[in-house]
């Protein structure tokens, strides 16, 4: 994938609900351990759509990071094709998928790795400088509920807004995607409705495809679909006919 092919990948604000954004097919990712061989992924085929909330959930060693971080170009497949919109992620060299995941993914983990010494806003910007078309810090932090905390440092910040910086700073770059490994599993359980409520916010305002990794089945309940993993393989996927907002989710 070159540059100019992901730049022409990049139409995020035009993007049309529905849209595929992702097409996986016959993903497997091996890990060799000495004499042995982990099988992460057995064959995963799945698509994404613009605009949806995904839920993925699975039993522990399932494979839902490993199938997150190739997706969003943190790790690569042993076999398989991901395509991303029009271009094939899966032909990408290291320096392409760098290019690609600071122009396309944005990535919110469990612990929120801000750096200690700069403010929420100090933290967001110094990703913004280095995003073609960046939302001013102000606004994303506004976007998380935190306008009265931007000058805060992460010391000075509960948990719960810790992470809720850590999602201004993925927006700030106005990705096409979000992805989130279990971004509540440090959290009680009304901070984690307050984070999850954010990001709810941004792909209800945003459009931001959004993919949510948990081992709570309860947070399933706010998602357009819901992704299960059983052994590296997808056993089921399933459709909210009705979704429920954060608050409404109980766990
Ligand atoms: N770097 C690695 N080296 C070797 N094995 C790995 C590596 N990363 C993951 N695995 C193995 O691959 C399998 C899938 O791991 P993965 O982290 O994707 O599962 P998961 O569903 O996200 O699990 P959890 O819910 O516990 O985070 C597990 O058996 C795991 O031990």
């Amino acid at each position: 994938m070159s540059e100019s092919t992901i730049d022409q990948q990049s139409r995020p604000r035009h993007a049309t609900p529905g849209d595929v954004v992702f097409r996986v097919h016959g993903l497997t990712k091996v890990y060799p351990m000495g004499e042995i061989e982990v099988h992460a992924l057995r064959g995963v085929d799945l698509e994404l759509y613009a605009g949806e909330f995904i839920v993925i959930l699975g039993a522990s060693g399932s494979g839902k990071s490993t199938l997150l971080n190739i997706l969003g170009g943190l790790d690569v497949p042993s076999s398989g094709q991901v395509m991303f919109r029009n271009a094939e992620l899966t032909d990408s060299d290291e320096d392409e998928l760098t290019w690609y995941r600071r122009r396309h993914v944005g990535f919110i983990f469990q612990f929120y790795n801000l750096i200690s010494s700069l403010t929420a806003r100090e933290n967001v910007a110094l990703v913004a400088d280095i995003a073609a078309d960046p939302m001013l810090p102000h606004d994303a932090l506004e976007l998380v509920g935190l306008a009265d905390r931007m000058d805060h440092y992460p010391s000075q910040l509960s948990g719960g807004q810790q992470q809720r910086v850590a999602i201004a700073r993925a927006i700030g770059k106005r990705p096409d995607v979000l992805f989130c490994d279990e971004p509540t599993g440090a959290l009680d359980v009304k901070t984690g409705a307050v984070v999850l409520e954010a990001i709810s916010r941004i792909n209800a305002q945003l459009g931001t495809l959004t993919a949510v990794i948990t081992h709570n089945a309860a947070i399933a309940e706010m998602a357009h679909r819901v992704i299960v993993l059983s052994d590296g393989r997808v056993s089921e996927i399933r459709v909210n006919e009705a979704r429920k907002t954060a608050s409404e989710v109980v766990w």
